[in-house]
């Protein structure tokens, strides 16, 4: 596996490898990241070209409070994990050559930013599609994958390079979980073990409601219920909501996406499932 750490060197080493698959993340990397490397070999095998994985913690899409500092980081475990998947170069840039001091442009994506995480952080999609972007340039990126496990962040990817018409094909994959549930996260490491007990209940929320409403139980009660018990049993709830699948708009109708962020103790907890 090639390593880049300057954006020369990536250019260069990307040239040599044909049509690029592209696997951004922030590191910390777990069994759904390596779900992302795989699926991104089958495309690159099927364009002859070649899988490349960027790692950069990116500051733009952390607020003021959010958690950039203590953001789990290991280098040396990643490419190891990188290697062993398959991947071809590892992207590892610098914070002060992806945002030099004078840098004045960034992207905002409206529509299925509004809402959800993008009130519950404000900025972070704006951040998520200005490094999205600059990675998708810097790699010249044929195609890039992304976990469901973020749906909205797909979705706002998704609309970001269909309105520039960025050539970069997005590929949704789906959300890797525990045996009892729980959607892989890097963040899941500092749930403590009461916590980490408690945490696959959001999912099975998700899933009853689903079960409910495709039983014909109307929308409105079948979330109530998912709220009520999950606050019961102490989760902290910015939203569990129907959406719909694209556009991130509140509705009340099938098919459409069951999406929640629930915290407990200082983890926010994000999943989703399509209803
Ligand atoms: N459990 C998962 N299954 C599939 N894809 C995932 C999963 N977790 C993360 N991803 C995807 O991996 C890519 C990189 O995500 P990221 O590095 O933020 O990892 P993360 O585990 O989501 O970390 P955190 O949620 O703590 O920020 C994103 O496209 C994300 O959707
Ligand atoms: C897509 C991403 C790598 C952009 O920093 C990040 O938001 C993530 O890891 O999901
Ligand atoms: N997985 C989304 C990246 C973030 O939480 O900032």
């Amino acid at each position: 596996m090639r390593i880049a750490r300057d954006l020369p060197t990536l250019r260069a080493e990307a040239a040599k490898l044909g049509p690029i698959a592209l696997v951004p993340t922030m590191g910390a990397l777990h069994a759904g990241h390596i779900s992302l490397v795989a699926a991104a070999r089958r495309e690159a095998a099927a364009m002859r070209g070649a899988v490349a994985a960027s790692i950069f913690v990116n500051p733009l899409q952390f607020g003021p409070n959010e958690d950039l500092s203590r953001y789990p980081r290991d280098e040396a475990g990643d490419l190891a994990a990188l290697e062993a998947a398959g991947c071809d170069l590892a992207w590892l840039p610098g914070v002060e050559a992806m945002y030099p001091p004078d840098r004045a442009t960034a992207i905002e994506v409206e529509g299925p930013s509004a809402g959800w995480e993008g009130a519950a952080r404000p900025g972070h999609f704006r951040g998520v599609a200005t490094v999205c972007a600059k990675l998708f340039l810097q790699t010249g990126a044929r195609v890039a994958l992304f976990g469901e496990k973020d749906w909205q962040q797909l979705q706002v990817v998704r609309r970001m390079v269909a309105d520039l018409d960025i050539p970069t094909r997005i590929i949704g994959c789906p959300t890797v979980r525990e045996a009892d549930g729980l959607a892989m996260s890097s963040r899941n490491r500092f749930l403590a073990p009461a916590e980490r007990a408690l945490a696959p209940r959001v999912h099975a929320a998700l899933r009853d409601a689903a079960q409910g409403m495709a039983a014909g139980r109307p929308a409105a009660a079948a979330l109530g219920d998912a709220r009520a018990g999950l606050a019961a049993e102490g989760f902290v709830l910015d939203y569990l909501a129907l959406v719909e699948p694209e556009t991130l708009r509140e509705t009340a109708a099938l098919p459409g996406r069951l999406i929640v962020a629930a915290r407990l103790g200082s983890v926010r907890l994000l999943d989703n499932i399509a209803a």
